[in-house]
């Protein structure tokens, strides 16, 4: 799905009215519809609806009226003087025929729902004085809330707190989810998250021409690699994994056997010869190959190679280094990880310049936090304030890799401008090995030839739908035996036979 930056809705608002509907019809849609989730929320008891001075708090004043209308207990509380509301907002005001409150915490008492209306795509700065008192006031009720767009306090671009913000139950939105609904914390403040159809006409997506989506099948549905009938090992690709040495041999064997799992026909570890005996012992399909320096490494992956996967347990150093710069001369298919990424931190500009220079091999970049900062340092001292999706949009064009950035919400970036938010990944899939999972994963994709946004989107996606599949207490040996039901479950998603 298609996710708009709040500029973008407010361009989606100006051409449905420009076309001839009316800015009050939306709103009054907008109000209706929460309204109607109200009514589902709280089947009884009292509703209050505490507006701000803007569209938003318009949007609550019609959802009031119809609640009202429908003979619901409603009472409204404004955080500003009546007369002062303009445009649509005040129309709406019109139509509430109640009393309206001051803003006043003590106010509150113990609805059966609150609607939270104070700031929706409008808030432009930190929340501080009576709307911080209202929106902490709201927050210590322990009364249910329904958060009308957006939870007040969230920015709606970049998921942050600004300044303080509500905690939704509920949060129903208009057309199209923002960044800020699925990017930490804005997706935990919204809870379940709505998204109501207002009558904006899905042609204005052409003039927009968002961006940013949600990571789910739609989206690259048909870059997924399936299995011809005619398809044998050495048509779905093989993909090389570096182990690191005799002390930790384990993350790359995780990788490999994602890999192997995520559909490569042939996978090999390319193993220091004093961990052989180790990974040739741990192994059975996935194949082991003694493999010390980089003239070994680089006449491995010179025969029929077409991806490879370097970073996890690796070790930071030149041995790494030196593998990485074969791998980009090759122009083989490359998820670069972990320590092939912390291996660069002193001289960024070097993986980036070699990656540049190959711009036909697909380099996808998979740091979690830690190593965001150690190779994209340049990226947060230019630009310290940005969102993490615009981060990490700004490091795909920095480096000219497809860009992964781990976290409960996984942002993928290309340096062609689209990006991509996940929002389906559990939390326990934070455990050790797990990105190990996904990194081999990934490079089964690029060695079947899938190109490397779409694969490291699919990536995301397998890895968080292992997870929930998984469920709690699993550990990153799991992800990798769930796979096939992943897939199965994804078969019949895109009708796929078999
Ligand atoms: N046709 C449409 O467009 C539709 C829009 N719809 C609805 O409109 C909502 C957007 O409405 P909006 O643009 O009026 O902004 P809103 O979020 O109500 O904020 C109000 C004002 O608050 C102010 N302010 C900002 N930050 C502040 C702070 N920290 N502390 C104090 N004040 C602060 C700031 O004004 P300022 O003080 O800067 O002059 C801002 O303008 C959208 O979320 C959706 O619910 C739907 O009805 C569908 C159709
Ligand atoms: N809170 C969370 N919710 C969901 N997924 C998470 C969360 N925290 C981390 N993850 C995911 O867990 C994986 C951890 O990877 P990583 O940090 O590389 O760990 P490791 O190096 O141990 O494999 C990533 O895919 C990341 O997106
Ligand atoms: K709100």
């Amino acid at each position: 799905m298609d996710i708009l930056t709040t500029d973008e809705m407010a361009r989606a608002d100006q051409l449905t009215i420009a076309a001839g509907t009316p800015g009050f019809k939306l709103m009054r849609a907008a109000g209706r519809a929460v309204a109607d989730v109200a009514g589902e929320l709280a089947e009884e008891g009292a509703i209050l609806v505490v507006a701000g001075r803007g569209n938003n708090g318009g949007d609550g004043f019609v959802a009031a009226a119809e609640l009202a209308a429908q003979g619901r207990d409603v009472s409204v509380i404004l955080l500003c003087d009546r007369a002062t509301l303009k445009g649509d907002a005040a129309l709406a005001a019109k139509g509430w025929k109640g009393e309206v409150l001051p803003c006043d915490p003590s106010l509150i008492g113990q609805p059966a729902l609150i609607i939270d209306a104070l700031f929706g795509a409008g808030l432009n700065r930190p929340v501080k004085g009576d709307p911080l008192i209202m929106i902490d006031a709201i927050n210590a009720a322990g009364v249910p809330v329904l958060a009308v767009d957006l939870p007040s306090g969230i920015n709606g671009d970049s998921g942050g707190v600004m300044g303080g913000a509500i905690r939704a139950t509920e949060t129903v939105t208009f057309f199209r989810p923002k960044p800020g609904h699925l990017l930490v914390p804005g997706r935990v403040h919204c809870g379940r998250l709505r998204v109501i159809d207002i009558g904006i006409d899905e042609d204005v997506l052409a003039e927009i021409r968002p961006q940013t989506f949600e990571n789910n099948p739609d989206l690259w549905a048909d870059a997924f690699p399936v299995p011809k009938i005619n398809s044998h090992k050495f048509s779905r690709g093989h993909a090389v994994i570096v182990s690191g040495d005799i002390a930790s041999t384990g993350a790359a064997r995780l990788s490999a056997r994602a890999a192997l799992r995520g559909g490569a026909g042939l996978v090999t570890v390319a193993s220091p010869r004093d961990a052989l005996a180790v990974n040739a012992a741990a192994l059975t399909a996935v194949m082991v190959r003694p493999v010390d320096t980089a003239a070994e490494f680089a006449a491995l992956i010179g025969g029929k190679v077409s991806a490879c996967v370097i970073g996890p347990g690796a070790g930071v150093g030149e041995r790494t280094r030196m593998f990485v710069e074969a791998i980009l001369a090759a122009r083989r298919h490359a998820v670069l990880d972990a320590d092939a990424l912390t291996s660069f931190a002193d001289a960024p500009e070097r993986l980036f310049d070699l990656i540049k220079a190959s711009p036909e091999s697909g380099v996808v970049l998979t740091p979690h936090e830690g190593e965001f900062s150690r190779i994209f340092s340049k990226v947060d001292e230019k630009h310290p304030a940005v969102s993490k999706l615009e981060r990490v949009r700004l490091a795909a064009q920095e480096s000219g890799a497809i860009v992964l950035l781990k976290g409960p919400d996984t942002v993928v970036a290309s340096p062609d401008g689209r990006a991509t938010i996940a929002a389906n990944a559990p939390p326990w899939l934070a455990t050790a090995g797990s990105g190990d999972v996904l990194a081999g994963v990934i490079g089964a994709l690029l060695a079947q030839g899938v190109p490397a946004y779409e694969a490291a989107c699919i990536g995301v996606w397998m890895h968080g739908e292992a997870g929930s599949e998984a469920g709690p207490g699993l550990i990153a040996e799991d992800l990798t035996e769930v796979l096939p039901a992943v897939f199965r479950r994804l078969y019949d998603q895109l009708g796929i036979q078999y």
